[in-house]
């Protein structure tokens, strides 16, 4: 169970005081009127109008991708994919980095699990693409405040004409990179462009009639249903990058020395068989993630309609740690699903297929709420007035939820299951949500930084809160279909 302070792994037996109040002080967040101002200016908008700035014709030395903890991939890369294009156009070499920040680890709450995975499918890549004679240099930022200096300062050491990366959609990444194109603006000779790789559809552009942005899902599904329809090639994938020449390799052997660092001293587990057990369950790299999905085709997919809110028969594909930390393109996967499907559009066919496609369109309307609403990356709910509600300082209902003794066996499952698995089944994971909500009448907030803790998928503190939102709104319908299956308790 989730132990937050001290080294131990987030899911020993006891829950301290001091876990509690550190995650009460995991939920800071700015103000409500502070959030509106900042809606008013999102980040997203300042980044892409100094991009505008930064995207420039450049004469190609080295090129750069920055890797971040959601494309940690070489498969159907949009960042990289550019990168090993620039290069190869302007006769460079390419290199690219990860930044380490432990740091962020802490503040983001990242649990153990997902730490771990990161780390393991980075060693993967970076294997990979030093077969290809392509480094991954791992730069560690001590601070949160220093991680565009390390940036900047790799660039200048090692020539880089050019960066690219990947974008991310929260407020503080979002910020960070507003602040690395400040300081890439300042240099003549050094270009930065950051490409939208998460989504089909880049979040923010599927708009009403009136012209905003869709913030309803039912619209937003039935517009992108008809948008991938009528323009096939939004699934089409790009290779992975060209290698560089074998000289590399003996000009840049600092950058291809550094190592995949161990797990921050918060970030352990509490023993080499609970990381072991965790690694087998969500097993690292992009062949293990398109393996999980061409097994859930196989065997799952077509029942996923009728199944899908039955938790006692796993019949999900397990495979939001792979979207969330990009080790899958979602692109690869709509087209493999897509052929399964006979080739049919995403409305139409199998009746298991169209439903588990909306999940996936579920996942990139919450980027879209992400980069229209900011706020709901801060801790906040989407929903302002909720800031204000009035909830029960309750740390010992707090403690037998999250240790899955609140003596109801369907929640005390679905927390058994997180504790056990870093993972839980979508319906537990509403029913737990709204047990804490309604039962101890305990911020969902609280809950949602425990289960960040204990988990091996993280969308970001934003699709956390939506979806325990969501919960909160719709709870009453949810309850009158659920049907438990007591299998789950066996
Ligand atoms: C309270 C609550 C908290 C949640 N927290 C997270 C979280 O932190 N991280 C996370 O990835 N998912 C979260 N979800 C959504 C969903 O429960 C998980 O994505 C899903 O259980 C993961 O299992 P799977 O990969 O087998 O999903 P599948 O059912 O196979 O779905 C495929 C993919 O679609 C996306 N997806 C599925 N359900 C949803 C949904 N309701 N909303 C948006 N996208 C969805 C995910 O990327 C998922 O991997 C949460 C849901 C609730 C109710």
């Amino acid at each position: 169970m989730a132990q937050i302070a001290g080294k131990k792994h987030a899911r020993s037996d006891s829950q301290t005081h001091d876990d509690y109040v550190q995650v009460q002080n995991q939920l800071r967040h700015p103000s409500t009127k502070r959030a509106k101002q900042i809606d008013a200016d999102p980040p997203y908008d300042q980044l892409e109008a100094i991009l505008k700035k930064t995207r420039r014709n450049v004469k190609t030395r080295n090129v750069l991708h920055w890797f971040r903890s959601k494309d940690i991939r070489q498969e159907d890369n949009k960042g990289l994919h550019a990168a090993s294009q620039k290069a190869k156009e302007g006769g460079g070499s390419l290199i690219s980095m990860y930044l380490f920040s432990p740091k962020d680890m802490e503040w983001h709450g990242t649990s153990p699990a997902r730490s771990d995975f990161i780390l393991e499918c980075l060693r993967i890549l970076k294997g990979q693409l030093e077969e290809k004679n392509i480094p991954v240099a791992i730069i560690t930022a001590e601070e949160r405040g220093n991680k565009t200096d390390k940036v900047m300062q790799f660039a200048k050491e090692n020539d880089v004409s050019h960066i690219f990366a990947n974008m991310e959609y929260e407020v503080d990444e979002l910020r960070r990179d507003v602040d690395l194109a400040k300081k890439v603006q300042k240099e003549d000779d050094i270009s930065l462009d950051v490409l939208h790789d998460q989504t089909v559809i880049v979040p923010g552009s599927l708009c009403t009639g009136a012209g905003g942005p869709h913030k309803v899902f039912t619209r937003y599904y039935n517009d992108w249903l008809a948008i991938t329809k009528k323009k096939p090639k939004l699934i089409d994938t790009c290779p992975p990058p060209e290698g560089n020449d074998k000289s590399m390799k003996q000009a840049h052997q600092k950058l291809f020395d550094t190592t995949i660092p161990g797990l921050p001293e918060s970030k352990q587990f509490g023993s080499d068989k609970e990381r072991d057990q965790i690694r087998k369950l969500w097993p690292a790299g992009n062949k293990a993630g398109m393996q999980r999905h061409a097994d859930f085709l196989k065997h799952k997919i077509t029942k996923y309609a009728d199944n899908r809110s039955e938790a006692a028969l796993d019949p999900s594909s397990r495979l939001s740690p792979y979207f969330s930390s990009g080790i899958v393109s979602v692109r690869e996967i709509l087209r493999n699903t897509q052929k399964f499907n006979g080739g049919k559009d995403f409305a139409s066919g199998d009746a298991g297929v169209v439903s588990w496609v909306r999940e996936i369109v579920f996942r990139e309307f919450y980027r879209q709420v992400t980069v229209i609403t900011p706020h709901t990356s801060m801790n906040l709910p989407q929903n302002l007035k909720f800031d204000f509600v009035h909830w029960e300082d309750d740390e010992e209902g707090w403690k037998k939820w999250c240790e899955g003794r609140t003596g109801i066996p369907f929640i005390d499952a679905g927390i058994r299951q997180l504790n056990a698995e870093a993972y839980m089944h979508n319906r537990l994971r509403m029913n737990t949500a709204s047990y804490l909500r309604a039962n101890y009448l305990i911020d969902y907030r609280i809950g949602q930084q425990w289960e960040m803790l204990a988990q091996s998928s993280e969308e970001g503190g934003d699709f956390d809160g939506n979806a325990a939102e969501h919960v909160m709104a719709h709870l009453t319908d949810e309850h009158a279909r659920l049907d438990v299956n007591a299998a789950l308790f066996a």
